[in-house]
């Protein structure tokens, strides 16, 4: 483990705790299942019916699962892969799925994020930077938290000369209920460092990402 951005913190949760906001259910699981099966029952459903049966069960997992990024310890998933390296060029990874959900609806939020830095003698396993979107995005979320919340992360654990995060998605709430626009895009960034400071680092980033945004 390489991770010595704060010789007073040990570990990149600690280092992270702020940022982390750690949830412990309140509730049983029981009172979750019964809870689901209160909002069948008031949809008109039956919900002893065959089909609906372990319904209760099966929205309590999917949602445990859809904000299961509350509880993923950034130290786990990091897994050690931050490693001293004298490079200076920006690093990009772009085109990342998003699969949240908004924290009004609990509907989806279905996108792509594009992260880019520059290294400032430290950089990260690549598939950690998808990990890091993924733990944030697994909560209940609006699009611009989930994107400073990526962008601060990099930058709190690497210190690197600069962060840029673009996030592009549609809500599936403004798709499939109220407004109903399903060709809408919401497109949300956070700049950090040399990338909020420079415009010219900005646009090599903005040039590196350019395209339609579309589903695959
Ligand atoms: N800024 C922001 N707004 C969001 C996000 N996800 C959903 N919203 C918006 O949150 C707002 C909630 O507005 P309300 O008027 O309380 O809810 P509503 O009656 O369901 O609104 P409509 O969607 O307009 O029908 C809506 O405008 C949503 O489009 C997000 O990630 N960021
Ligand atoms: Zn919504």
């Amino acid at each position: 483990m390489t991770l010595s951005i704060r010789p007073d913190l040990t570990s990149a949760d600690q280092v992270l705790s702020s940022l982390t906001a750690q949830k412990q259910p309140k509730v049983t699981e029981a009172e979750m299942m019964q809870a689901v099966r209160t909002l069948l029952i008031g949809l008109g459903e039956d919900p002893d019916r065959e089909g609906l049966k372990d319904t209760p069960k099966r929205v309590m997992k999917a949602l445990q699962f859809l904000t299961k990024g509350y509880t993923d310890s950034l130290d786990e998933l990091l897994n050690g892969a931050v490693f001293t390296e004298d490079a200076n060029e920006m690093v990009l990874v772009r085109d990342i799925d998003i699969f949240s959900s908004c924290e009004h609806h609990i509907l989806p939020i279905i996108g792509r994020a594009h992260v880019a830095y520059i290294p400032n003698g430290k950089v990260i396993g690549l598939s950690k930077i998808a990990r890091i979107c993924e733990m944030y995005g697994r909560r209940l979320q609006v699009q611009e938290r989930l994107t400073t919340q990526i962008a601060d992360a990099l930058q709190n654990l690497l210190k690197p000369q600069g962060v840029a995060v673009v996030v592009e998605a549609t809500h599936m709430c403004m798709v499939m209920r109220g407004v109903q626009k399903p060709g809408s895009w919401t497109v949300s960034s956070a700049m950090r460092g040399v990338f909020a400071e420079d415009s010219r680092t900005r646009e090599e980033f903005m040039n590196l990402i350019r395209h339609n945004a579309n589903f695959h």
